[in-house]
């Protein structure tokens, strides 16, 4: 296996190390290969690859997709640093509300595989940021769903510093009155 899966304190959300081959070149790492994925049960098939930039203080989130578009994301920021969030809301589920967070960064190549029923955000901590992230399905705007940052019902906690709120992401809306999964 050329990677490392593990846990973290919020079922479902794993964090994904890949195995670095370095040598007086540089390195080489295989960040995805399907057959692996599937034997440690993650999805195979990710149908879509997303890259954003984010200055200082940017804040994306908390975002997700209903179904038919819900999505499983794998997340990895190739470019400084950021503190990635997901956080369970599935109805459901023993786990409703818990959020997990993890620094992701450019001198480490674990990315945060974040399942479907999960809302997904991150916080810019570096001058700049390169995110990069799979998807298993594509963007339906129509199924683009956002609730607050700072719901006090969840309670994450960001690390300090100016927060920079996009006009679409400051019309989110607080968890219990959001359209969730069941
Ligand atoms: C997410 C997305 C956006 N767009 C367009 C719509 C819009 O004009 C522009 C910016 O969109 P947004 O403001 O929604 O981008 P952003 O705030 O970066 O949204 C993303 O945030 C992170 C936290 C996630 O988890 C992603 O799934 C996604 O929701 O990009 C696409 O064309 N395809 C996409 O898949």
């Amino acid at each position: 296996m050329p990677f490392t899966v593990k846990e973290t304190s919020l079922p479902g959300v794993t964090l994904v190390t890949p195995k670095k081959f370095g040598d007086e070149r540089g390195f080489f790492m295989e960040t995805y290969k399907a057959s692996d994925f599937l034997n440690a049960g993650l999805p195979g098939i990710f149908t879509q690859d997303n890259h954003s930039r984010s200055v200082k203080g940017v804040l994306r989130g908390l975002h997700y997709q209903l179904p038919p578009f819900a999505q499983a994301k794998l997340v990895r920021c190739l470019r400084g640093q950021i503190f990635d969030v997901a956080v369970d809301i599935r109805q459901s589920s023993p786990n409703f509300g818990k959020w997990y967070g993890h620094i992701l960064s450019e001198d480490d190549p674990t990315m945060l595989f974040i399942p479907e029923g999960f809302a997904h955000g991150f916080y810019t901590l570096s001058e700049t940021a390169d995110v990069f992230y799979k998807v298993t399905a594509e963007y339906a705007p129509e199924y683009d769903r956002g609730i607050w940052w700072n719901d006090p019902q969840i309670g994450i906690e960001w690390p300090d510093g100016e927060k920079i709120i996009s006009e679409k992401d400051q019309k989110n809306s607080p968890l219990k009155e959001a359209e969730l999964f069941k």
